[in-house]
C-alpha cells in the first residue's frame, strides 16, 4: 500500500455537521473567535477569515489588526469588534479560539504576537504568515500544548520542512505527516485534493476547484475553521468539516459564476448553502 492510499477520501453526504441550535441558546454558546492579521494592505485577509467563522456560526468575532485594516473592516463587517495591534491577550475569554496568520506579515510586531499566542493553551488555527513565521523559528514558537490546527498550501508546507515545493508535491503524503512530525497539531495540506491528517484520521478531500486558486480563498478556510473550533466541535471534526464545507462552498459558488471568474467573497457567500445542503443530508440519513 502507499501512503497516498492510507488518506480515506471523504464523503459530503456523510461528513460531520454541527449540532441543532438549542431553542434558548445565545451568542455566548457558540463561542468567541479572535482572528489575528490584517498587517498594512492586508486588511481584506483578516475581513474574509472574520466573516467566514461568523457564517459558519461562531457567536461572536473579533479581530485583531494592525490600526490601518480597522476602518476598512469595521465598514465592511460591522458584525465583528476589534483591536489594534500591538495586541496582549492576558484578559482573552476561556471560551476563545484564535486564528493567526492571515495578512499578517512578517515584521517585528507579528513575531512578538506570535511569541504570546504560543504560550496560550486556547485552541488555534494557524494560517499564511503565522506558518512562515513558525518556519523561521522553529517548534520552538509552539510553548504551551494547545489543540492546534495548521493550514499550509505548498509554499507554506516546503518552508516549515526547508524542502522545495516540488519535492512536496511529488509526495504530498509523506509531507503532511513529516509535518505533523515535526510540528504536532492537525494538519490540511492544501491544494487539489487537500489531504489531512488529524489525531485519529487520514483524510483526502474529493471536492474542490481549480477557481478557488484566487487570492483570499485560504483565509476563508481558516475562518471556518475557527468558528467550528469555537462552537466545541473537537478537531478532527472540525477538521474534516470545514475543508469539506470549504471545498463544496468553492463548487456550488464555481457552478454559478465559472471558476475563472471566482472570487473568495463568492466563496464565503456560498458557504450557507453548503451548510443547508449538509443539514438536509443528515436529515435525509
Ligand atoms: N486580500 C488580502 O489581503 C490577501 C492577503 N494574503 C496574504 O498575503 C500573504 C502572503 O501569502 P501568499 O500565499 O500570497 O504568498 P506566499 O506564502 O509567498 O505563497 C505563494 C507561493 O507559494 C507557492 N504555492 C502556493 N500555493 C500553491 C499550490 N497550491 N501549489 C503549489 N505551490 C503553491 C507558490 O510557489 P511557487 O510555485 O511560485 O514556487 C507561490 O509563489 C499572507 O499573509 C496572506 O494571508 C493572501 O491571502 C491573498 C489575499
Ligand atoms: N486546484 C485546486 N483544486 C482544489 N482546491 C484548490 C485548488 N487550488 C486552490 N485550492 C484551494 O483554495 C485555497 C487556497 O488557499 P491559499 O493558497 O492559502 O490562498 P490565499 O493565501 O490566497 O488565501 C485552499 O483551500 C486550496 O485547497
Amino acid at each position: 500500500m502507499t501512503m497516498n492510499e492510507a488518506f480515506v477520501a471523504l464523503n459530503w453526504q456523510t461528513v460531520p455537521t454541527l449540532p441543532a441550535r438549542s431553542p434558548q441558546a445565545h451568542k455566548g454558546s457558540f463561542g468567541h473567535v479572535f482572528a489575528v492579521g490584517g498587517g498594512p494592505g492586508m486588511g481584506g485577509a483578516l475581513a474574509l477569515a472574520c466573516a467566514a467563522a461568523y457564517r459558519v456560526g461562531a457567536g461572536l468575532v473579533t479581530a485583531v489588526g494592525h490600526p490601518s485594516a480597522i476602518p476598512y473592516l469595521a465598514a465592511w463587517l460591522p458584525e465583528a469588534t476589534w483591536r489594534d495591534w500591538p495586541a496582549r491577550f492576558g484578559d482573552l475569554p476561556e471560551q476563545a479560539v484564535l486564528a493567526v496568520g492571515p495578512g499578517l506579515g512578517q515584521g517585528l510586531a507579528a513575531h512578538d504576537l506570535l511569541l504570546e499566542i504560543g504560550t496560550l493553551s486556547h485552541p488555534q488555527v494557524w494560517d499564511a504568515d503565522a506558518l512562515n513565521i513558525l518556519a523561521r523559528f522553529g517548534p520552538e514558537l509552539l510553548a504551551a500544548d494547545a489543540p492546534r490546527l495548521f493550514t499550509p498550501h505548498p509554499g507554506e508546507a516546503a518552508r516549515l520542512l526547508g524542502v522545495t515545493v516540488a519535492a512536496v508535491q511529488s509526495d504530498r503524503a509523506a509531507a503532511i505527516c513529516r509535518l505533523q512530525a515535526r510540528y504536532g497539531g492537525y494538519w490540511v495540506l492544501k491544494g487539489h485534493h487537500s489531504l489531512l491528517l488529524g489525531g485519529a484520521g487520514r483524510w483526502l478531500c474529493p471536492l474542490g476547484n481549480p477557481g478557488m486558486a484566487t487570492g483570499g480563498s485560504g483565509d476563508v478556510l481558516t475562518g471556518i475553521l475557527a468558528g467550528l473550533l469555537a462552537q466545541d466541535l473537537a478537531a478532527d471534526k472540525a477538521l474534516s468539516l470545514g475543508v469539506c464545507l470549504h471545498a463544496r462552498a468553492g463548487d456550488l459558488a464555481a457552478a454559478r459564476m465559472g471558476e475563472a471568474s471566482l472570487l473568495a467573497r463568492d466563496i464565503l457567500a456560498a458557504v450557507p448553502h453548503a451548510l443547508q445542503e449538509l443539514a438536509q443530508n443528515h436529515d435525509g440519513n
